[in-house]
């Protein structure tokens, strides 16, 4: 299968700051992903900042408390401006590669009682469907080969360590923990072996900004 390519790229202003929007595409299926950079990242002796983002329409964009995606992208956008420079990639394996409808489907069933695996399962899938490789392909194409990796998954490591992206360090992004996403997180580090810290009021929720409590309604 050709290689992902970097086709174009642009200014993105964001309440983080000013970012450059990249956009990457694969020539055969025209898949797309992109990556959001900050600063300048042009010398690759310097670990950078970065982040691997899974796409979650839900946590990203729709404010769903089920997941920590939301908080998580927000953090990161924001420790990335506050370092001065660093890399996003929005890697778009939705549900963590099974897509919107079926993370959907997924997520009925978890309302019976299934957590995020077996409800995977269920569904005919693998636990986790996502290939990490095409990151540390736009990572390439972008010039950065040390990172400072934002994330809890010992995953994420492995495969960009094993594609030659020396990963100097992880940074942990422990963040968004609430009533409706304890299970969750519970999931990922007993089943998924993830870098999981829990806060020690676990059904608060607060504002990754203001660190003001959010109301719940339940
Ligand atoms: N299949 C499925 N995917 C989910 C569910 N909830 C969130 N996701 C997806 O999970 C992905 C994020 O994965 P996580 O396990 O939360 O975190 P991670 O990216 O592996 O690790 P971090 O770098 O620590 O954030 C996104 O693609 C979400 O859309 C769910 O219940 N089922
Ligand atoms: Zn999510």
């Amino acid at each position: 299968m050709p290689k992902i390519q970097l086709v174009t790229q642009a200014n993105l202003p964001t309440k983080f700051g000013l970012f450059r929007i990249v956009g990457f595409q694969f020539p055969d299926s025209k898949k797309e992903h992109v990556a959001l950079i900050y600063g300048d990242i042009s010398n690759s002796d310097e670990p950078v900042l970065a982040r691997i983002h899974s796409e979650c329409l839900t946590g990203d964009a729709l404010h769903s408390l089920k997941c920590d995606c939301g908080f998580q992208l927000e953090t990161a956008l924001r420790q990335i401006s506050q370092a001065g420079r660093g890399v996003l990639i929005y890697h778009r394996e939705e549900g963590r590669g099974i897509g919107l409808i079926n993370k959907i489907r997924a997520y009925a069933l978890q309302d019976q009682g299934m957590d995020t695996i077996e409800a995977n399962l269920a569904l005919g899938f693998a636990a986790d469907e996502r290939n990490f490789s095409v990151c540390a392909d736009m990572f390439d194409l972008l010039g950065v080969k040390k990172v400072r990796l934002l994330t809890n998954n010992p995953n994420k490591i492995d495969t960009m360590k094993k594609a030659g992206i020396n990963v100097v360090e992880r940074v942990p992004l422990n963040v968004g923990e609430n009533r409706y996403n304890t299970e969750y997180l519970d999931t990922k580090a007993k089943k998924m072996g993830h870098f999981i810290v829990h806060n020690n009021e676990k059904h608060r929720l607060q504002c990754p900004h203001c660190q003001e409590e959010i109301p719940q309604s339940k």
